[in-house]
């Protein structure tokens, strides 16, 4: 299976991409949405997290308190450590299983953290979609409930722009709206169909 990783800071457009890739559609995996998954009520997960954090990390409904649970991990490194010890082998099982289960030409592998962590090592392609700082801010704070300060502590958490560029097999400029977009990924989408069909006959011999 031919597979593309897609990443890009926060705000940067991952999921405006994955939308318009799933429209021709290719299977993708969203790796924020996996680590929603391993917490959900019931999973050995939440309960660590009520642990460490007391059930004041809990909602009434027994779910995550993401948003306090945001604020503790991007205020507190030695938390993130310990919340991504916990939660990336889970995250990255997960995936493996969803993408033996795949079944469209390619598969694409969305996460903000793919070259961060050895996510990377589940991909074939490098798709790396940019935006200046002040855009990912400005995008993710209209988007979310959370402010500046908030964003560049996520960001700063996250690798620098430019080093996450020069690993990138192919670049999407996100600065512009959202019918640029789609033109370029339309093209990316041709361009990736080869290369796993091309993959495909390499295989077979
Ligand atoms: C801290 C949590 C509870 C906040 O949840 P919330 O619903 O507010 O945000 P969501 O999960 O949708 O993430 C939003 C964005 O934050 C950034 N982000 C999330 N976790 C991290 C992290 N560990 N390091 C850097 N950036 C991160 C990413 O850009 C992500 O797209 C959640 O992000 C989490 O559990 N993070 C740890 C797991 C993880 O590393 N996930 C990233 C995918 S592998
Ligand atoms: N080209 C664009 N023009 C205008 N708005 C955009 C464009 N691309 C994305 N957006 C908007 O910017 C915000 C952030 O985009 P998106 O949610 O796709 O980012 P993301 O990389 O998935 O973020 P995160 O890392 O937080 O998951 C969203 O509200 C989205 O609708």
């Amino acid at each position: 299976m031919f597979v593309v990783g897609l990443t890009g800071g926060i705000g940067s457009g991952k999921s405006a991409v994955s939308r318009l890739f799933e429209a021709f559609g290719v299977t993708v995996i969203d790796a924020d949405q996996v680590a929603r998954e391993v917490v959900e009520p019931g999973e050995q997960a939440l309960d660590n997290i009520a642990q460490r954090f007391g059930s004041d990390i809990l909602l009434s409904n027994g779910s995550l308190d993401r948003s306090a649970l945001r604020k503790i991990v991007f205020e507190e490194p030695r938390q993130r450590d310990w919340l991504e010890d916990l939660l990336h082998p889970l995250i990255r099982t997960r995936i493996m299983l969803k993408l033996e289960q795949s079944n469209s030409g390619y598969a694409m592998l969305a996460s903000p953290l793919l070259l961060e962590t050895d996510q990377h090592l589940l991909v074939n392609h490098i798709l790396v979609v940019d935006v200046d700082v002040e855009t990912q801010i400005s995008r993710t704070v209209s988007r979310d409930s959370t402010d500046e300060v908030q964003v560049r502590a996520i960001i700063a958490a996250q690798m620098p722009r430019e080093e996450r560029v020069s690993k990138a097999d192919d670049l999407i400029d996100n600065r512009g709206n959202e019918e640029q977009l789609k033109i370029v990924v339309e093209k990316l989408h041709r361009e990736f169909m080869k290369k796993a069909q091309q993959d495909w006959e390499n295989d077979i011999g």
